[in-house]
């Protein structure tokens, strides 16, 4: 049983319309936990009616907030980012129960996750026009920055606080309103999101949170003509679904998807710093996260160096459920996430892979993985060209830097890359023609509320985060004044 010490935190009820409600139909499903596989809550099961009803009142409530200045609007936000840092212990303890991730994770997420409201609390005071030269003597043209409208947001289970934050935070301070749809694996810390949007003084209706049934509600936020823009974040498989669901009624988009990203180790590299770059880029979440290292790629003349150093450090890893002391791996997020990571490991040694650690499910059972290292990874693996989403490292060997840049960009996927090299000519040179929408330079983590996130290719399309995330939810209005000179 999760101990709380605010337990209003539980919610068992969406947020519709600012009324805190059940399904229609009372209908629930389950929220477990993937380290032990008990219920822990169940939340309602809801649909297309609940999801129309609640992008109506988000439409009404956003003419209101649309009319406040960007200071009331920012103090609604930064109050949210307080609440969130006071109650960082609850949201961490509900994150870990139903995500898996260790506590220590969970509570940088809900930091992570509060940064984004703190920075769009301040982006919201930095919503700013332009006057251009007129094209007559008559003329003068400004240009306005307002409101997309109505935004729609459907999130994933890796992230289930900090994935809402990055979307909800430019979104509101904008001046829009946003219906959500998170997990339904991970629904319980949207929930608490929710609660504490009302405590911070988000208006009715602005903010609507709506569990159930991903096709139903998806086709209604999708296909609802009030709903002016969707923000998604999740596979791309699904991304490609929604985008197309989004085309009849035109909807502005914005994706982030899946990843594929090479690490890549040059012989010039500080070994030391690349293996704690690997750890934290590929083994964090247990490799669930869309910027994980999914192919490591090692420059023949430090492969066998780097490799013993990796595996030594990855032998130190605890895998045990998230609540206990030193615990840094928590279980897969369900048996498919399992199967997933053996399906490639297999594949890697029908292909030539040597397992050199792990390998298999931890005795623990569960969603529990042994953390591994593959070495004499190749092309024709499907680690090559899957996101494993887990902790996997699979080793490739390359000689040439023109080899690595090839290899490197051949995927259909752009989101995140990494390199470690100490040469000032080949950090930029390779920086350049590394086909990603980021790179991390001698640093396994990227990602912050102050840089711009987001892929190319088939990692999906716009930012979040930076000055940059609050664009997308922002449409720019051209203003031509005549008849100056009467
Ligand atoms: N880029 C990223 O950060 C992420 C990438 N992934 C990748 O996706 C793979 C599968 O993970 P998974 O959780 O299944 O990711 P999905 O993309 O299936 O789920 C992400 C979100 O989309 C919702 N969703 C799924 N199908 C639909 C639909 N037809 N209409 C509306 N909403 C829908 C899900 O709802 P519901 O939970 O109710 O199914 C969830 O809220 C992972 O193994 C990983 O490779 C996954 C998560 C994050
Ligand atoms: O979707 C994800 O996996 C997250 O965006 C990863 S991060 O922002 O926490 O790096």
């Amino acid at each position: 049983m999760l101990q709380l010490n605010n337990p209003a935190l539980l919610r068992r009820q969406c947020l519709i319309a600012g009324v805190w409600a059940d399904a229609d139909d009372g209908s629930t499903m389950d929220v477990t936990n993937p380290a032990t596989g008990e219920a822990i809550a169940a939340v309602p099961r809801m649909g297309a009616a609940e999801t129309r009803r609640a992008i109506g009142a988000a439409k009404t409530a956003m003419q209101d907030w649309q009319r406040r200045t960007a200071k009331e609007r920012a103090a609604v936000l930064r109050r949210w980012y307080e609440l969130l840092l006071a109650n960082q212990d609850d949201l961490a303890a509900i994150l870990t129960a139903e995500q898996g991730k260790p506590l220590a994770e969970a509570r940088g997420e809900i930091a992570y996750g509060a940064s984004y409201l703190e920075w769009f609390a301040e982006e919201a005071k930095r919503v700013y026009g332009d006057t251009l030269p007129g094209h007559g003597a008559d003329k003068r043209v400004i240009v306005i920055r307002q409101p997309v409208g109505v935004t729609a947001a459907i999130t994933p289970w890796n992230f289930p606080n900090a994935m809402i934050a990055r979307k909800v935070g430019p979104a509101l301070a904008a001046g829009c309103a946003m219906v959500l749809k998170p997990a339904s694996q991970t629904p319980l810390s949207a929930l608490a999101l929710a609660a504490l949007a009302v405590d911070a003084g988000v208006p009715p209706g602005l903010f609507s949170v709506v569990t159930g049934s991903a096709g139903d509600i998806g086709a209604e936020l999708t296909g609802n003509p009030l709903v002016a823009k969707l923000s998604f974040t999740g596979s791309t498989a699904t991304g490609k679904t929604l985008l197309a669901q989004c085309a009849a009624t035109v909807k502005k988009t914005s994706m982030e998807l899946g990843g594929n990203a090479p690490f890549v180790v040059f012989d010039d590299a500080d070994l030391d710093a690349a293996v704690d770059g690997a750890i934290a880029s590929k083994y964090r979440n247990a490799g669930q996260t869309c910027v994980c290292a999914n192919r490591l790629y090692v420059q023949a003349g430090v492969y066998d160096a780097f490799a013993d150093r990796l595996a030594a450090a990855v032998a130190k890893l605890k895998v045990g459920n998230g609540t206990e002391p030193g615990v840094t791996q928590g279980p897969l997020i369900d048996e498919n996430a399992v199967r997933k990571v053996e399906e490639h490991i297999a594949d890697a040694i029908a292909h030539g892979g040597e397992v050199v650690l792990g390998g298999r499910r931890h005795a623990l059972g569960h969603g529990f993985f042994e953390p591994t290292i593959v070495k004499h990874a190749n092309a024709r693996m499907k680690v090559a060209r899957e996101e494993t989403f887990g902790p996997l490292a699979p080793l490739f060997r390359f000689e040439t830097e023109d080899e690595l840049i090839a290899l490197a960009n051949d995927t259909e996927f752009g989101l995140a890359s990494y390199f470690y090299s100490r040469d000032i000519g080949r950090i930029w040179r390779v920086a350049e023609a590394l086909e990603y929408g980021m790179v991390g330079i001698n640093t396994g983590l990227i990602s912050s509320e102050m840089a711009p996130f987001g892929g190319i290719k088939q990692s999906g399309m716009g930012r979040e985060g930076s000055r940059y995330g609050i664009d997308d939810y922002l449409e720019l209005k051209y203003l031509c004044i005549g008849g100056i000179d009467r």
